[in-house]
Formats: structure tokens, C-alpha cells, sequence
């Protein structure tokens, strides 16, 4: 392989002091200079192929590799290095150049290169080298930054910075007068000792290397679009001053949720449907440590019992016929460093139940189809609107996870047994809604709102909510009369065929709130639905299920 004319030649690199490599057109090693040290440690070896990753990076260009790149600079001009070249013929590099013009040829193509800019700093931030297109791009007379510090004439490097930290900063994209640049920034060591710092601009960089540029620059915009967002997200998120009431047990029930919220006792939230559960979830949330961390709610009873397991605890590739050939993570690892929330916990099938059971108390999971655990890190809230004792007592739940996750519980008490919450909270959604929607706010006549302190609210808040987005639509003028309210309502204080169990009374008056809707909408499906406040498929769905005409 190491032929006498390449032996020659990587002895002249290694008197160059220059780690070079030859390589034929399939990539395969045809000679290496002595030191020649992949960034991994091992020695380049002639008639070993080139590394994948070397081939597909340096395609015919020349490649400074950054680890072992500009070893040491001391003073002007004198560096070490390592080069690296995939050539077609050795001449190609070595060729025009005499035994002696081999140094030089090369260091001088390497300081002078127009599309790279070298700015070397001493210990105290001064400049020691400044390569010419450095100083043309930074408006300076050639040789004129030399000894001032860098500072003085590019405040944005973090240069002098890296000169006394000793800590590289590789491959930014940064912003420098306007343009986008990659930069390498290293510390310059004698020995363990940091006596400086040398930093690379990429001018006009390879076409590669532009367009890594670009997809990095295009990928930091969608992480700051993304972390907006998120901000966003926490910012809509309930805190515990959104929670609105004007009732003593409520407020003394916010005062404990304070007090238990940045601690790791699993909080279960009994109430109704619709009195609330989840806002107090997200509000234990943001008021915990865990606050920066995903809050990840899973309702139990909104999925099939088959999925169940597979939304949980995720899947590994190919762990069933139709998985995702990548495999999914489960709610448990999404909540990582956050919080789950099991809503209508008691729903979970019993042989989830116990699966559930062992994560709380191994903190780890086994992914569908995987045999190595991985380990889990999240605070546990769950609600429901069961009595999860008598479900125990029938078998329905487990008792040892009832134990488990009945450390602090909070019962929130319905609407009608807090009827001064009422005023209070249709003035609010009466004014969230017409100001979404662009709408004049509206007023509540003395009789409705008499009608509305004597009703159920078998749906509680949520009922009210509701009913008070109907009204934004149903009422053209701006008072909502008696008139106005469903059939349920002028009925003193009973709703329409309200009697029965409580599912049967909560399909009755949702039937009703449908219909109303449905009436106002004159029959539009589309605008029932945006009345509603919720998805037209969810209003089908519904009406399918409430067994109502479509
Ligand atoms: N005190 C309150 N202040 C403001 N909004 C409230 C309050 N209580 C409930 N809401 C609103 O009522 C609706 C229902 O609340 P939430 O979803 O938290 O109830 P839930 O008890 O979790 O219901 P479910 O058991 O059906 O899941 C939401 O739109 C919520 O924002």
C-alpha cells in the first residue's frame, strides 16, 4: 500500500508538523502521516477504509477537524494542525510545491484562506493574529487589530471569554454584523495550561456547510416558536388566583391545594363532573417545583381498554401488528420531570390497576414489547367523580392503590351547594366569551338570574359555562331574560325529567342544552357545535350517544 512516493510524502507532512491522510476514489487508506489520530483516539492506518462519517462529511473539500484543529498557536504563524484531504491524486496537494514550499505553501493557504477568518487572543484578550479577511471584514488596516484587545473592535466575540475559562465553544451559529456565521471558538493550552484562545469564522462557507447554517438557524427559530408557545400554553394554564369563587369552603379547599402543592403527595380530586377537577390539577401543578415540566392529563375513560396500556406505558417498534415503526412513549415518560394527571381514575381496567400500582412504587416502566425498563420521573394527581370507596368495596378498584393515591384528598363540593359562586362566575364567562368572540357583553335580568340561583346545575360549572355561551348567541339584545333560559329553568327548581341517577339526570339536561342549541342555531350543526364550544364530531357523538335525531 504505502507505496515510495506517498511514503515520501507523509514524511514531508510529518516534518510539516501536519497530520495528513491519503485515500484512493473508494475512501479506502493509502497513507497516513505517523500522527494521524482519528478524533477518536485510534491511529489512521493505511489500507483501513475512512470512517463513514469523514467520507460523507468531507466530499472532495477540505475538512478541519475540530477536535485536533489548530492544536497551538503561539505567536504569528507558527500552528500545528491537523489536515485532512480526500484526493484524487496526491499531487493535487503536494504537487506544485517543492520539498521546503510544503510548509509554507500549506500554512500560508490555511491563514490566508479568504473563506475562513483566524482571530487568535493571549491570555488577556489581546489579539495575537488576525487573519486578512478578518481584518478586511472588520474594517481594520492589515496588521492593525494586532495587540489591542479584541474587544475594543469586535465587542460580540466571546474570545477573550474562551482565553480565560479554557471552555470551547464548537460550532455556533451565530449573528455577527447582520449575517449569519458559524464560528468555532478554542482555548489555545500549553501543557495544562490555557495561554489563549483561537476562533474560526466560516465566510463563505461550503455549500454543505451554508445550509447546515440555514436548517440550524431555521431549527433555533422553531425552538424559540415552540418555547413561545409553550409559554403561552403555561400562561393560559390555571394558577390557583384563576380560580374563581366567592365561597368559604372553596376558598379554604384552595388554601390547603396551596398548601400541599409543592410537595409529592398524589392529590386525589373528588367533585362532579364539571365542578372543577382539572383546574385544581393544573393549579397544583403551577404551584410545584415541577412548574417548567410537561403537566400531561390522560382521561381513563375516554379510551378503549385495549389502548389504555399502550397510551400509559408506550410502545417499542414493532411491538404489535400497526405500531409505529419508530414505537411511541406513554404518558408516564411524557410527564417526565412534570406531572400526570389520571383523570376519571376510576375507569382504569383492574389489570391496569395494577400496573399502575407497580410504577408508583418502582418509579419505573416497561414500554409494550420491551424488556428494558426505563426509568420514570413524575407526580401523581388523579381525580374522579366515583365514590372510590364503594367502588373498592364492590371490587372495582384496587384497594391497595386507593390507599396509594388517596394520600391528600380534595373534594370539590357542586355548584348548587355554592350557589354564591354563581353571579360570580357567569359575569366572567359571560365576558370571556363575548370578548372572544367580538361580541357587546351582555346583562342578566333580575328573574334570570333568580332562575339561575335556583337551578341544579347538574353539569355544574361547566353547565354554567355553557349555558352562558348560548346566551352570547341566543340573546340579540344585550340582557338575557327568562325568556331566554331552556324550559329546565322556569321550572322552579327542578329540571324537566330530572330524576333518576345522576348519569340519567346529566344526559337529560346535556339533551336539553343540545336542543336549545340546535333551536337557535335553526338546525345548523356547525354553529351548535361553536355555540357549544366544542368540536362538531364531539356534537355527533354526543347526539348519538344521548340517542337524539341527527
Ligand atoms: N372556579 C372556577 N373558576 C373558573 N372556571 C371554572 C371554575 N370551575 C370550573 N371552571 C370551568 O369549568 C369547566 C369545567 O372544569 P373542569 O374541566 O376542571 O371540571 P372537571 O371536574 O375536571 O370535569 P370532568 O369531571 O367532567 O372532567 C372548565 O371550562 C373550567 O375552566
Amino acid at each position: 500500500m504505502d507505496t515510495p512516493a506517498t511514503a515520501a510524502k507523509t514524511r514531508k507532512a510529518e516534518y510539516c508538523r501536519c497530520g495528513v491522510i491519503f485515500c484512493d476514489e473508494a475512501g479506502r487508506i493509502t497513507a497516513a502521516s505517523k500522527d494521524y489520530i482519528w478524533p477518536a483516539g485510534m491511529k489512521a492506518k493505511a489500507g483501513e477504509d475512512l470512517p463513514a462519517e469523514l467520507l460523507l462529511l468531507h466530499a472532495g473539500e477540505w475538512v478541519f477537524l475540530e477536535k485536533d484543529w489548530f492544536v497551538q498557536a503561539e505567536g504569528k504563524g507558527r500552528v500545528e494542525m491537523l489536515l485532512f484531504r480526500r484526493i484524487r491524486a496526491a499531487d493535487q496537494v503536494l504537487g506544485p510545491y517543492g520539498d521546503s514550499a510544503i510548509n509554507e505553501g500549506m500554512v500560508h493557504m490555511v491563514l490566508n484562506n479568504p473563506y475562513e477568518g483566524l482571530t487568535s487572543v493571549d491570555r488577556e484578550g489581546k489579539v495575537t493574529f488576525l487573519s486578512p479577511v478578518n481584518e478586511k471584514w472588520l474594517g481594520l488596516e492589515e496588521g492593525g487589530g494586532m495587540g489591542l484587545p479584541l474587544s475594543s473592535f469586535a465587542p460580540g466575540s466571546r474570545l477573550a471569554e474562551i482565553a480565560l475559562t479554557g471552555v470551547s465553544d464548537t460550532t455556533q451559529v451565530v449573528d455577527i454584523q447582520g449575517q449569519t456565521k458559524v464560528t468555532v471558538n478554542l482555548p489555545i493550552k500549553k501543557g495544562q495550561k490555557v495561554i489563549g484562545a483561537v476562533g474560526r469564522i466560516l465566510f463563505k462557507s461550503t455549500d454543505q456547510i451554508d445550509k447546515l447554517a440555514n436548517r440550524i438557524r431555521t431549527m433555533e427559530l422553531k425552538v424559540e416558536r415552540y418555547e413561545t408557545l409553550l409559554d403561552e400554553m403555561r400562561g393560559n394554564r390555571y394558577n390557583f388566583d384563576k380560580i374563581l369563587t366567592n365561597n368559604k369552603p372553596m376558598r379554604a379547599l384552595i388554601d390547603q391545594a396551596r398548601r400541599v402543592a409543592d410537595s409529592s403527595a398524589t392529590v386525589l380530586i373528588l367533585g362532579e363532573s364539571g365542578t372543577g377537577k382539572e383546574l385544581f390539577a393544573q393549579a397544583l401543578h403551577e404551584g410545584s417545583a415541577r412548574r417548567r415540566g410537561p403537566f400531561v392529563a390522560i382521561n381513563c375513560s375516554a379510551l378503549p381498554h385495549d389502548l389504555i396500556e399502550s397510551e400509559l406505558f408506550g410502545y417499542d417498534e414493532g411491538a404489535f401488528s400497526g405500531a409505529k415503526r419508530k414505537g411511541k412513549p406513554g404518558k408516564f415518560e411524557l410527564a417526565c420531570g412534570g406531572t400526570l394527571f389520571l383523570d376519571e381514575i376510576g375507569e382504569l381496567p383492574l389489570e391496569s390497576q395494577a400496573k399502575l400500582l407497580r410504577v408508583l412504587e418502582e418509579r419505573k416502566i416497561d414500554r409494550l414489547g420491551s424488556t428494558s425498563p426505563i426509568s420514570v420521573d413524575f407526580r401523581l394527581l388523579a381525580a374522579t367523580n366515583r365514590n372510590l370507596e364503594s367502588s373498592v368495596n364492590t371490587g372495582k378498584f384496587r384497594s391497595d392503590l386507593f390507599y396509594r393515591i388517596n394520600e391528600f384528598p380534595i373534594e370539590l363540593p357542586p355548584l348548587r351547594s355554592r350557589r354564591d359562586d354563581i353571579p360570580l362566575l357567569s359575569k366572567h364567562f359571560l365576558e370571556e366569551i363575548t370578548h372572544k368572540e367580538k361580541l357587546p357583553m351582555l346583562t342578566i335580568s333580575e328573574e334570570a338570574k333568580a332562575a339561575l340561583m335556583r337551578y341544579d346545575w347538574p353539569g355544574n360549572v361547566r353547565e354554567l359555562r355553557g349555558l352562558m355561551r348560548q346566551m352570547t348567541w341566543k340573546t340579540q339584545g344585550h340582557t338575557i331574560e327568562l325568556h331566554h333560559l331552556p324550559a329546565a329553568f322556569t321550572e322552579e327548581g327542578t329540571i324537566i325529567g330530572a330524576s333518576g341517577s345522576l348519569e340519567e339526570q346529566l344526559a337529560s339536561a346535556e339533551r336539553a342544552i343540545i336542543e336549545t342549541a340546535l333551536e337557535t342555531a335553526q338546525g345548523n350543526r356547525a354553529l351548535t357545535a361553536r355555540m357549544l364550544g366544542i368540536h362538531r364530531t364531539a356534537l355527533y357523538k354526543k347526539m348519538t350517544r344521548l340517542g337524539m335525531e341527527m
